[in-house]
Order: structure tokens, then C-alpha cells, then sequence
């Protein structure tokens, strides 16, 4: 048996295998039946989920997959940077040679269970788990960190697993965002009146009950914001990517965005600090839905601001956070 090495596993929420119907009725089947994503009791939810949901959603969005799929590598964009991160990962981390670095994905392939196993079978008897989540929820952090110790519950000889909290208000990730943001504005003929920082949303109850993800989406905003040097009215947080009946975070991207061009706003910037990777919601609910919506009620301007993905800054924010979890380890 091999030992002595340390893994780094960096972990995403997943993605579909194909746009067809078939791959994205198994990859929403796996998310939507996650208890910590939707935690109503499965007697009230999984007559809704497989009798409505898994029978007409997985046209829908895998449309909407369509429109944002990588072509060249036949895939999303979300596995595409997710294994770039983890490739990039493992030459900034040359420097200790008893290292290795995987990806994997919490829906989907390469699942969590493969890559712990892998890693263990290669002489991991320590490894790092990373949730690729700047701020912390249970539908996300969570979840990534139950499924690693199912794994673990099935090994007698299990290895010791650090888990990485949040950063959402690391100076290194605030300063990669607002570069980002200010690199970004510096290349348009424009700038604009408001500038969105949109999370992904939570339902309301969820937020209620403890989970801290509200107020960190929040602080990494103002954090943001003061460093941009923006004025309060200039800069908002938003939460997109609503789902089902309940009351979700507030204000609603989609919402704020029909009622700014309402407003006579002509000119915003959004960005998706929550987003270590773009992905569906991001590049098609932002940069394609909210772009639209903006436009068809008078909006003049709309720009989305990238994720940091496998970016120079973005490399950094990880590396860091990386390398203060191996600490005592290498
Ligand atoms: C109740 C449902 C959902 C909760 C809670 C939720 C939280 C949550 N999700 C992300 C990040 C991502 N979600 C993505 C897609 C997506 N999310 C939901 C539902 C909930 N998410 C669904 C049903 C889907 C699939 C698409 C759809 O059917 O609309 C993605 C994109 C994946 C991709 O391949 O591109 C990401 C990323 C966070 C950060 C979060 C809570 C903080
Ligand atoms: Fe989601
Ligand atoms: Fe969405």
C-alpha cells in the first residue's frame, strides 16, 4: 500500500454529460434529489420532482446547455475550467513534490467517491478537500463535504480529510474581483450607471434557518464595493437563479434588472462573485436572459464581467487558500 503524499481535491457542483434529453434527465435526477438542495420532505417532493420536473425540465435547460456548451471539447464550461483550475493547480504546487492535485464534481462525472478513491490508491493518506464556493451554503459547501465522507464511511483505511472553509471575505479574492471588474471596464467605450454583484439565491428558508450564506454574500459585496471606490448607489447585490414556488434571497437579479431599465438606468455591468467558474447561470441566465430583458425594456448597455476562472488572479485566490489549508501537512 502507498502512503506518505497529500491530495488537493478541488470539487464544483457538476454538469450535465450531453444537452440531450437522457443526460440531463440523469444529472438534474442525481442534483434535485440532493436533500441539503432541496430539502422538503421527498413525500411532498419526489411526486412534483418525477412527475413534472424530470419530465419537462430537462428539455428546457438542456436547451439552454446548447447555447453556452463548449463545442471544441464537447462539454460545459464549467468541467472545462473546473480541470483547467486543477492542472494549473498542480504546476503552481511544484514546489512540493509530494503533492496531488484532482478534480471532481459533486453531479456528474468525475464523481467526489472516484477521486478520494484514486487519490488514495495513488498513497494519499491526507487530503484537502476543496468546495469551490466562496461563500458558504449547505445546498453547495455542504453537500460536497457529506458526499466526501460517505466515501470515507466505506474504507477501513480512511485518509485524514481537511475540508476548506469559505473565503468570502479573503482580501486576495476581493482584490482578484475587483481587478476583474476594473480590467474589464477599462477595455469598453462606456461606463456604467450600476453595477450588479449577482449571487446565486437560496430559498428564504433555508437563510432563516442558519445558513450563513446571506450575510457572506453581503460582505464580500461591500468588501467589493469599498474597494472599487463606488458610491452605495452606484453597486448592488443581487440573487438570481430562482427555482420553484417559495420566497428566495431578495433582491431578485432578473427583477432588478427589468425595473432598472424601467427606471431609465441605460448602462449596467454585471458580475457573478459567487461563481468560481461561469457556467449555465452565468453565461446563459446573465450574459444572455438578463442582457435581453435589459435591452427589450430601453436599456442601452449591458456587459457581464467573466467569472475568474482559470485566470492568472483566480489561480491566485485558489493557490492561496490551497496553500494555508496544507499548512502542517507539507
Ligand atoms: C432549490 C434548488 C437549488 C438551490 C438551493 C441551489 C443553490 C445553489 N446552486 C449554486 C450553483 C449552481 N447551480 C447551478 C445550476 C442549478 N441550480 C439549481 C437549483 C438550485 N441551486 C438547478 C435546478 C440547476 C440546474 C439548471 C436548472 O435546472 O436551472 C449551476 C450551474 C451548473 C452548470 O453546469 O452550469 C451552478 C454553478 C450555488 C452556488 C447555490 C447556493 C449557494
Ligand atoms: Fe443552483
Ligand atoms: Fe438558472
Amino acid at each position: 500500500m502507498k502512503s506518505g503524499k497529500v491530495g488537493v481535491l478541488l470539487v464544483n457542483l457538476g454538469t450535465p454529460g450531453g444537452t440531450d434529453y437522457a443526460s440531463m434527465r440523469r444529472y438534474l435526477k442525481e442534483f434535485l434529489t440532493d436533500k441539503r438542495v432541496i430539502e422538503w420532505s421527498p413525500w411532498k417532493w419526489y411526486p412534483i420532482l418525477f412527475g413534472i420536473v424530470l419530465n419537462t425540465r430537462p428539455q428546457k435547460v438542456g436547451k439552454a446547455y446548447e447555447t453556452i456548451w463548449n463545442k471544441d471539447r464537447n462539454e460545459s464550461y464549467l468541467r472545462t475550467y473546473t480541470r483547467n483550475q486543477s492542472n494549473l493547480m498542480a504546476e503552481r504546487l511544484k514546489d512540493l513534490p509530494n503533492v496531488r492535485v484532482d478534480w471532481a464534481m459533486r453531479y456528474g462525472t468525475p464523481s467526489i467517491p472516484s477521486r478520494i478513491q484514486a487519490l488514495k490508491d495513488e498513497g494519499c493518506d491526507r487530503i484537502v478537500l476543496f468546495p469551490l464556493y466562496p461563500q458558504y451554503a449547505a445546498a453547495t459547501t455542504a453537500t460536497v463535504n457529506d458526499k466526501a465522507f460517505q466515501q470515507l464511511l466505506k474504507m477501513r483505511w480512511q485518509p485524514a480529510l481537511r475540508t476548506v472553509p469559505d473565503y468570502h471575505d479573503d482580501e486576495t479574492y476581493i482584490e482578484a474581483l475587483a481587478s476583474s471588474v476594473m480590467n474589464h471596464l477599462a477595455a469598453l467605450d462606456w461606463q456604467p450607471d450600476m453595477v450588479l454583484a449577482s449571487f446565486h439565491g437560496i430559498p428564504l428558508s433555508y437563510s432563516e434557518q442558519g445558513d450563513p450564506y446571506y450575510w457572506q454574500c453581503q460582505k464580500t459585496g461591500r468588501l467589493l464595493r469599498e474597494r472599487l471606490g463606488l458610491p452605495e448607489d452606484k453597486f448592488m447585490v443581487t440573487f438570481q437563479s430562482r427555482f420553484g414556488p417559495e420566497e428566495w434571497l431578495q433582491p431578485y437579479t432578473d427583477k432588478t434588472v427589468e425595473k432598472l431599465a424601467q427606471d431609465g438606468v441605460k448602462k449596467i455591468a454585471v458580475l457573478n462573485p459567487g461563481f468560481v467558474s461561469d457556467c449555465l447561470e452565468t453565461l446563459e441566465e446573465i450574459a444572455e436572459q438578463a442582457a435581453h430583458s435589459f435591452h427589450a425594456r430601453g436599456g442601452k448597455k449591458f456587459t457581464h464581467i467573466p467569472c475568474l476562472n482559470d485566470s492568472e488572479d483566480g489561480m491566485r485566490v485558489l493557490e492561496k487558500v490551497v496553500r494555508r489549508e496544507l499548512l502542517g501537512w507539507v
